[in-house]
Parts: structure tokens; C-alpha cells; sequence
């Protein structure tokens, strides 16, 4: 008798192993370093962002009040009485109808209220002359107009980027403190896969799924622990999984968590005394998906089907890894688009696609079955077409699930 399985709804499936998550600890890197990881502490501005106030362009700091009436036909005469570059500071304070010479970035003399590009003057060899009366605080950039010391900048759990990095360096943290990386073990299990450099033989095909599994991980700036390929047998099987769960916070297999004679983790599960969050969730590809825990640890059994491993991972993996890491943002980001060719296919379960998304238009990315291979590497992003629907006509609205951005959304949209 085949065992029955209950489909999870895709939210509710999400929601469970998200509940589960529990993060894994903190630890300092150099800034350097910090690119792409999961920021700990919420950055305060240590400073006035800029620091004082300043000249945003080359030309000359006045005090505006002595350009009042200046036109073409009354040019205002200042006396330049010093000349600085960014890093030097004027020791000299205007007084009436005298201006400084000043550069970009540099700090804007005492009493000086404005600036005047060197476009806007002509200049003789002591003198200026302007055109134009300036107002007070005329191309300017004001100290705290960027950032105000004390406030906080971006909110700890974040996705360090490069201008996360940026500000990082503008505070002077050399170190920061981030989240640590879970150890992540991948184990690919069929009888019939052969490793990437063999030949083909009757009945065999290449694993492709662990290398993928490699790659998403690494998209996610996160190395793995390979276990390679185990055999349908359910004792060596056993063995590995039980030696890989030991070792590492998370553990990846794919296959053998269907309902066939030699499909061997559903009884893994039940022999490592693992908790088996689902086996079963109404979405196509993937309904197989089973997520189990042991030890704390969580077991993804993701599906041997490529398309079906993949969006497995995606779906569930990836926010899973983010929220051990206290990330806040742990799901792809969710959007609408047009539906750029007819999908006459019913859909029983929830549907993900792999597809193209060009920022207005989404259409499918070619052959599309859970088994696929070619689609994954054609698309960009995922179209979901909720259970239950009839199939879907060119210009529908449809929603998109967008792959491989640093940051997503916080909140799971669909
Ligand atoms: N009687 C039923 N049969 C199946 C059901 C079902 O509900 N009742 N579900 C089907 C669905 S849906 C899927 S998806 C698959 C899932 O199978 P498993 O997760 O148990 O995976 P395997 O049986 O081990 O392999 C499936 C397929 O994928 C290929 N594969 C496996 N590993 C890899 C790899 N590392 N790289 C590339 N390709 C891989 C494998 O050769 C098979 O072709 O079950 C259906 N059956
Ligand atoms: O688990 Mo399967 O991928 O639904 O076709
Ligand atoms: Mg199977």
C-alpha cells in the first residue's frame, strides 16, 4: 500500500520550517570581509555625515550677503584672500567683499555662507567678479545633511552590500560583527547518478543537482560540506545522512523522498528518530519536498527532479539558511507581470514556473517539467500560477518571484 501524504499549502509549508529556524551565533570579520554577510548590530552614525559643512564644487566661498544687487551690469568685486583643497582647513575668516578660493570637499571657511562655481565668476589676478546675488547656504552641502550622528542607519540583519560597506568604513568599523555561517552538507542520493567527469552509461545520468546545490548556496555567499553521491541502499544511506546531520547545521539531500521501492529517506527520517515538519506540499514542482528535524538540526529532503530540487531550495532552503543567519529579509522578492505566451495547462497545485521576467513581461523559459534541467538555467525568476486554476492567456496578470537578489522582501507575498 502506498503511504497517503497530506499536502502542506505552500505559505503554511513555509511558515513551519521558518518557525523552526533557530540562529546560529555571532562573530567579528574585518570589514573587508563583511561583503555579503548578514549584519549583526544596527549601524549608528558615529558622526555628522558630512562631518562639516563643506564646498560640493571648485570655485569661491563668499559670504552672500556681500552679492546683494549683483547683475551683468553689476558685477560685485571680491579679494581673494586664500586658496585651500579638500583635507585643508582656512585659518582665515572672511570679512566684507573677500572671498576664498576652495575646492571640492573641502571645509568652508569661517563666515563664508555660499559658493560660487568658478563658471559663475570672471576672475583678474587678485579679484573675482559675479553676476548674480547668491543666497545664504547657496551650494552648500550642510554637516548631518547625509547622515546625524546617533541615528540608526541601517537596522541590524540586513544584507551587508557594497554601500552597507561604504558606511561601515564612513564610521570607522574596521570590524563587524555578523552573523555566522551555517555549515551546510549536500548529499545527492541515487543508484543512478554518476559523478560530473564520468562517461555515461546505460541507464545513469550526471548529478546535477548537487553542483546546483553548490551554486545556490554561493549565491547566497555560503560554502558547503560535500557528502557526494550514496547509493539506493537504505543502511549506507542511513549511515551518511546520520554522519552529515552530525556534522553540519543543515543538511541537503536529493532524491529518494518519494513514494518508490528504493526512494529510502522517508525511512531515514523515521530511523534517525527525526521530526518530519512535511512530506508533502501542493506545489508543482517540488510537491515531494519533505523537511525533517533532528537534533535541532534541520533536514531538507529536496526532490531528485532538477526543477523540483531547485525551486525546493529556493522556496524553502534559502529562507530557512537566512533566518539561522537573523536575517530579516528571508524571501525572494514578490512582483506582478504580463504573461508573454498562453500557459493552457491546469494546475491542481501551485505552480512555479521557470521563466524570464524582463521587468514588465514574464513568459515560461522553455521545457518545464519538474524534471527539467534546461529551463532552470534559462530563467530569472519564477511565475506562480496558484492551484486550482484552468491555465492562464497571454496579457494575464500573473505573479513573479524574483531569483538571485542579495536582498529580498520580508515578508512571504503570495
Ligand atoms: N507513484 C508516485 N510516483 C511519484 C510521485 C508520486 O507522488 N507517486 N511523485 C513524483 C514526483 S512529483 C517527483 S518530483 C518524483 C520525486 O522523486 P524523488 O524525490 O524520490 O527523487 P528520485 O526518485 O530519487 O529521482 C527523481 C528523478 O530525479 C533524478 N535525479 C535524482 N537525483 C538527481 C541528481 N542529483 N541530479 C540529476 N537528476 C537527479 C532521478 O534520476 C529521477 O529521474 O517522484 C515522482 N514519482
Ligand atoms: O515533486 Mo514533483 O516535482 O511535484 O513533479
Ligand atoms: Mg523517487
Amino acid at each position: 500500500m502506498v503511504e497517503k501524504r497530506t499536502p502542506l499549502p505552500v505559505a503554511d509549508a513555509v511558515r513551519r520550517v521558518v518557525e523552526q529556524v533557530r540562529s546560529i551565533g555571532t562573530e567579528l570579520v574585518y570589514l573587508q570581509e563583511s561583503y555579503g554577510r548578514i549584519l549583526a548590530e544596527p549601524i549608528v552614525a558615529s558622526n555628522d555625515v558630512p562631518p562639516f559643512d563643506r564646498s560640493p564644487y571648485d570655485g569661491f566661498a563668499i559670504r552672500s550677503i556681500d552679492s546683494k544687487g549683483a547683475s551683468g551690469d553689476n558685477r560685485i568685486a571680491f579679494k581673494v584672500i586664500d586658496h585651500i583643497g579638500a583635507g585643508e582647513v582656512s585659518a582665515k575668516k572672511l570679512q566684507a567683499f573677500e572671498a576664498i578660493r576652495i575646492m571640492t570637499g573641502a571645509q568652508l571657511p569661517e563666515a563664508a555662507d555660499a559658493v560660487v562655481m568658478f563658471e559663475q565668476t570672471l576672475e583678474t589676478a587678485r579679484d573675482i567678479t559675479i553676476r548674480k546675488p547668491f543666497i545664504p547656504l547657496e551650494n552648500i552641502s550642510l554637516q548631518g545633511e547625509d547622515l546625524q550622528k546617533g541615528e540608526v542607519v541601517i537596522e541590524q540583519g540586513s544584507f551587508i552590500n557594497p554601500g552597507t560597506i561604504a558606511l561601515l568604513a564612513t564610521f570607522g568599523y574596521s570590524q563587524v560583527l555578523v552573523s555566522k555561517q551555517p555549515i551546510v552538507g549536500i548529499l545527492s542520493t541515487g543508484t543512478e547518478l554518476l559523478a560530473v567527469e564520468d562517461e555515461l552509461e546505460p541507464g545513469k545520468i550526471r548529478n546535477s543537482n548537487g553542483p546546483m546545490i553548490v551554486a545556490q548556496l554561493k549565491r547566497m555567499g555560503l560554502r558547503c560540506k560535500m557528502y557526494g553521491i550514496s547509493v539506493d541502499k537504505l543502511e549506507e544511506s542511513y549511515q551518511v545522512v546520520k554522519k552529515a546531520a552530525e556534522e553540519t547545521d543543515c543538511l541537503i539531500t536529493t532524491g529518494g523522498v518519494s513514494v518508490g521501492d528504493f526512494d529510502f529517506l522517508p525511512a531515514i527520517y523515521k530511523k534517525l528518530g527525526a521530526h518530519v515538519l512535511f512530506n508533502k506540499v501542493s506545489m508543482r514542482p517540488g510537491s515531494v519536498t519533505t523537511v525533517a528535524i533532528a537534533n535541532g538540526r534541520l533536514l531538507f529532503g529536496l526532490s531528485g527532479n532538477p526543477s523540483a530540487c531547485f525551486t525546493g531550495f529556493e522556496l524553502f532552503t534559502r529562507p530557512a539558511l537566512l533566518k539561522m543567519m537573523s536575517a530579516t529579509k528571508l524571501y525572494m522578492p514578490h512582483t506582478k507581470a504580463i504573461l508573454g505566451e498562453d500557459f493552457t495547462k491546469a494546475n491542481p497545485f501551485t505552480r512555479f514556473v521557470r521563466a524570464v521576467y524582463d521587468g514588465e513581461i514574464v513568459t515560461p523559459a522553455g521545457f518545464n517539467k519538474s524534471n527539467a534541467v534546461s529551463s532552470i538555467a534559462r530563467g530569472n525568476a519564477l511565475m506562480v500560477l496558484p492551484g486550482g486554476s484552468r491555465g492562464y492567456t497571454i496579457g494575464d496578470s500573473v505573479d513573479v518571484l524574483l531569483l538571485g537578489v542579495e536582498e529580498g522582501s520580508d515578508t512571504w507575498q503570495l
